[in-house]
């Protein structure tokens, strides 16, 4: 197996929790080009441990791997230039006047030569499907306009890995399906390996591995159908069952192909098979 991330026995306390930890013990391998979620109730470690691999943190215990290269202040901007960090609220990473100038930031700050930078802008705009908004103030957008925009200025710097924090939790369902199906496509195209910390288990159920957290330690791990199965697990953790992904792929297994983003919303699916029955 091919691992792009490898976590050993990673421990975390914040300076003023006393004895809690946010992170015990904490071991985990992620896979080179595979998506993964995080799940887990509130509080559980989940932002912690995505920071942690960030370098954002300075952990107290253990070993963090990512791409062949040991986290360390010596190598965290190393680390740091592999990784795109996509978090709940854009608002809070805008630093451009204009959605283009925004973009551009990272990449002036590399010293990339402005003809050069105007035509990774305007292919990353694209691939957002957001070329036509340029010259418009980041704080002018809708919020899944905004996330495209985020996500344009992280693709801008080529990261090998993107990590999600919560990064669709803002959005309608419709908003949702369209972030995730677009870092989906990015994914799929680039190899890009994808964390994506969530409350939606719908969208967990899209991963290829699931890792659950609760108080700091990993309770489960592996793919989303044993996961998601495992009743003990879910009634320790809180975490609910995602109804709608069993129902869609049994829908699927059946010869019937609901509509893919019926796969993210329950009641949808419910009425998209009424309306199926009524007409048969
Ligand atoms: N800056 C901080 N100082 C002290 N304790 C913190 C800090 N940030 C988080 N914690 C604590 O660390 C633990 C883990 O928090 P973390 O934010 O990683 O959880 P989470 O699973 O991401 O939660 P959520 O789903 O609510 O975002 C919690 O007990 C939290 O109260």
């Amino acid at each position: 197996m091919n691992n792009i991330i490898d976590v050993k026995n990673l421990t975390y306390k914040y300076a003023n929790s006393g004895d809690k930890k946010a992170l015990d013990n904490v071991s985990l391998s992620i896979e080179k080009g595979s998506w993964t979620s995080i799940v887990g109730h509130n509080g559980s470690g989940k932002s912690t441990l995505a920071r942690s691999i960030d370098g954002l943190m300075s952990y107290n215990e253990g070993v963090i791997n990512v791409d062949g290269i040991i986290l360390s202040d010596d190598t965290v901007w190393d680390i740091r230039k592999k990784i795109g960090m996509i978090f709940q609220n854009p608002d809070n990473q805008f630093v451009g006047a204009t959605v283009e100038d925004d973009v551009a930031f990272g990449l002036e700050n590399l010293g990339i030569e402005t003809d050069k930078m105007h035509k990774i802008v305007n292919n990353v705009l694209k691939k957002v499907r957001m070329e036509d908004f340029k010259e418009r103030q980041p704080d002018q957008l809708s919020g899944g306009q905004k996330q495209r925009v985020a996500i344009a200025g992280v693709l801008a710097s080529k990261p090998e890995i993107i990590i999600l924090d919560e990064a669709t939790s803002m959005l309608d369902p419709q908003g949702r399906y369209e972030i995730i199906n677009l870092i989906n496509e990015i994914h799929q195209e680039n190899d890009i390996t994808v964390i994506s910390i969530t409350h939606d288990v719908s969208e967990a159920m899209l991963s290829d591995h699931v890792i659950v957290l609760n108080d700091g330690k990993i309770v489960e791990s592996g793919a989303p159908k044993k996961v998601f199965n495992d009743d003990e697990m879910l009634k320790l953790t809180g975490l609910e069952k995602p109804f709608n992904a069993h129902l869609f792929d049994a829908l699927v297994e059946q010869g019937i192909h609901p509509p893919v983003e019926l796969r993210m919303d329950e009641n949808d699916l419910e009425e998209w098979l009424c309306q199926l029955l009524l007409k048969a």
